[in-house]
């Protein structure tokens, strides 16, 4: 489904429940799209899925939830000024009901890959309407419903009620009835009632009859429709064609050579046609009578193609078909056509002309050779002659499509739009692609440069969050104010690396060496630390310095401690470090820390805590930790293993008794 449909919802997603909501849905379906391109294809059941995720975010139904997705998309479409096409449908509700296909049918240049849904209004009364609704995707039902409230409410004044009366294949509920399934691929019937205010339009419909203009008018004989409408065919009751234009019984020859050319009228029109719009729709009689507002599309099926036979034809009597001598040019060609038809047998089935058109894409496949041709237009029953005539031009976007058939420009009613709507197709296509292929370049290099901010942001992120820990860092970008707070009571740990330069080296060597062990050592030290129990507050020459109870609150900030302490002893331990040593000392008490510096900005702790945390460590002997005598005392109350030193004498502190952390409560 194109990526239009999306964009509205996330706009309006995000508008009213947020941009929190939109990243919560996004991550619950894995949605990797930071945007959706308005001309880009994305998978149809993206939009059930959103529908399924916001249903669960915010407790809404999923039928309300697409319900909003389709009249957010009412909404949405006015920005590509779509909304003055749904005004210009017409005076009344209902004539925009009728007109939903056509929509659909013009918009087919800019979205050329849209497989749109077809609505065909089988009933109006002075309460509303019956819409129904057909479409190969399933789950829309109710984003349908939010479509044609939103459009009632917004162009028509109205507040209708709409619901599902029948259904079928619909995943979304709605009652399932007792509408047949089609023999085409899957397809979601719904048959909705709409309750509005409609007598006005039903009395203007009374008035059209009895309008001056209806005077009578006198009888115009049949051919010079079809001669207006080279392309066009008359239907009986039985659906057979009775007459054709000119140009439709040439074209059909060029693409079923071998063929009878008389054998055109009086066949079944769906013996020589696909109907391709309205999808899936019954063509009968009755159909047809109740479709005359709707646009149609017959697509010609072929056996083949071949000119020669083509041009042997041209020059043929039809009347006298059967018993004329062919020259001999006719004769060859038509011999030609035959062998071609012969070695080129068409099935009976369904699935050789289907072959024709992509059912993924519904869109015809370029087969090799000429194209078939497509006719739009609408029905229009004739009185005079108690038949349906078929008023269609050739739908042919560009020229290259033109030649594809086998037609030229001269073959197109002069009259008819037909020939703008090439040239200019094909002018606009040329501009359209162009556009598009600017736009998607454009959109691509957005979106690469937003993965690039994405990812530049990631590591700013990371190196800000090494300096500051992440809940200061993100306080502070929500306030100016310099962030300082006071704690109660901390743990501070001080671990030196020693005996790393090895004067035996020269200055040089010995450094660098230096700098490659305690960069193994700490690199192994970070490994270690588990936030938000402790943070890593800095390393300072041979010096790593942490923090357990800041900046997050921490009661047990003793024991966390000492647990880093113990594992880093052990895992040091258990390695040959060679003549390098490690000791550790940690001290508790209440600090106040904060962030200072603008260029590198560092968390930092104040307060004598530190300095006698520090003096632990510094005063320690190798591979061991010792704790001030009040961290000793508060771990050894929950089993932890101390062993007491001792007076030391404790420089700036004076005699200090401390303690040997031995073991974890566990051992
Ligand atoms: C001028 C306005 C409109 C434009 C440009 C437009 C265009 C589109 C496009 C591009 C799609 C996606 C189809 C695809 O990607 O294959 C679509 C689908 C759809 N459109 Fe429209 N549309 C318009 C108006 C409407 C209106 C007024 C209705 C009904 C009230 C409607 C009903 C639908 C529905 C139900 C779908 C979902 C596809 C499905 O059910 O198979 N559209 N439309
Ligand atoms: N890495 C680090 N060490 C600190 C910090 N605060 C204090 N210290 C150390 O703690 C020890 C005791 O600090 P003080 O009591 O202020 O002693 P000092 O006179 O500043 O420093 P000394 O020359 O070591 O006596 C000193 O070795 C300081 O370097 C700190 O935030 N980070």
């Amino acid at each position: 489904m194109y990526g239009m449909l999306y964009e509205s919802v996330q706009h309006y997603v995000q508008e009213e429940y947020g941009v929190d909501i939109w990243r919560k849905v996004c991550h619950i379906i894995d949605c990797k799209h930071n945007s959706f391109k308005t001309h880009q294809i994305y998978p149809d059941k993206l939009m059930p899925d959103i529908a399924e995720a916001l249903s669960a975010c915010t407790g809404e139904s999923f039928d309300f939830c697409m319900n909003f997705f389709g009249r957010c998309f009412v909404r949405f479409f006015s920005n590509f000024g779509y909304d003055k096409m749904i005004r210009s449908t017409g005076r009344y509700f209902c004539d925009f009901l009728q007109s939903i296909d056509n929509i659909h049918l013009i918009m087919r240049f800019t979205y050329p890959k849209m497989k749109s849904p077809s609505m065909q209004l089988t009933n109006m009364d002075d309460n509303g309407a019956v819409i129904l609704y057909r479409s190969s995707r399933t789950g829309m039902s109710k984003y349908l419903i939010g479509q044609m409230t939103e459009v009632a409410r917004e162009f028509y004044g109205l507040e209708i009620k709409a619901y599902v009366i029948e259904s079928q294949n619909d995943i979304s509920g709605g009652t399932a009835g007792p509408i047949k399934l089609t023999d085409g691929p899957l397809t979601v019937i719904v048959k909705y009632r709409l309750d509005f205010d409609n007598r006005e339009y039903m009395a203007k419909r009374v008035n059209t009859e009895a309008h001056p203009s209806q005077l009578k008018m006198p009888t115009v004989k049949l051919d010079v429709f079809l001669d207006l409408f080279p392309f066009t065919f008359v239907l009986n009751h039985d659906m057979k064609i009775t007459h054709a234009g000119e140009k439709i019984v040439e074209t059909w020859i060029m693409h079923n050579p071998g063929a009878n050319p008389k054998s055109f009228i009086g066949t079944h029109v769906m013996d020589l046609f696909q109907c391709r719009r309205p999808k899936d729709t019954t063509i009968d009689w009755d159909t047809l009578i109740q479709m005359r507002a709707v646009l149609f599309e017959f697509e010609l099926i072929r056996t083949g193609h071949n000119r020669a036979a083509y041009d042997a034809v041209l020059n043929m009597d039809f009347e006298n078909y059967d018993e004329m001598d062919l020259n001999e040019a006719q004769t060859m060609a038509l011999a030609k056509a035959q062998e071609f038809s012969e070695s080129h047998p068409v099935d009976d089935d369904e699935s050789a002309r289907e072959d024709e058109i992509d059912p993924a894409t519904g869109e015809r496949r370029s087969s090799q050779g000429l194209r078939s041709i497509l006719l739009k237009g609408q029905m229009f029953y004739i009185k005079d002659v108690d038949s349906l005539i078929f008023l269609c031009s050739p739908l042919i976007e560009n020229l290259d499509e033109l030649h594809g058939i086998g037609l030229y420009l001269n073959d197109l009613n002069p009259h008819g739009l037909s020939r703008e709507l090439v040239m200019a197709g094909w002018q606009h296509c040329s501009k359209l692609e162009i556009m598009f292929e600017k736009e998607e370049q454009r959109s691509d290099e957005l979106e690469k440069s937003l993965e690039l901010a994405d990812s530049w942001k990631r590591q700013g992120d990371e190196l800000l969050y090494s300096m500051i820990p992440r809940p200061i860092a993100e306080r502070m970008r929500l306030s100016e104010e310099q962030v300082c707070q006071s704690f109660e009571e901390v743990s501070v740990i001080f671990l030196e690396v020693m005996n790393v330069y090895d004067e035996g080296l020269n200055s040089i060597q010995g450094a660098m060496q230096t700098v490659n062990t305690l960069n193994k050592v700490f690199s192994a030290l970070d490994e270690e630390i588990i936030s938000p129990f402790v943070y890593k507050v800095e390393t300072v020459g041979m010096v790593y310095m942490a923090v357990s109870g800041a900046p997050d609150v921490n009661p047990l900030h003793a024991e966390h401690a000492c647990d880093l302490a113990l594992r880093v002893m052990k895992k040091f331990k258990a390695h040959d470090m060679g003549d390098v040593a490690i000791r550790v000392g940690i001290n508790s008490g209440p600090v106040v820390a904060g962030v200072v510096g603008q260029k590198v900005p560092r968390y930092c702790l104040f307060g004598d805590t530190v300095n006698t945390a520090s003096r632990m460590e510094s005063s320690s002997d190798p591979w061991k930790i010792q704790l001030s005598k009040y961290t000793g005392d508060k771990v050894r109350q929950v089993g932890y293993k101390v062993e007491s030193r001792g007076t030391v004498q404790v420089k700036g502190k004076g005699d200090m008794e401390t303690y040997w952390l031995l073991e974890g409560p566990e051992g």
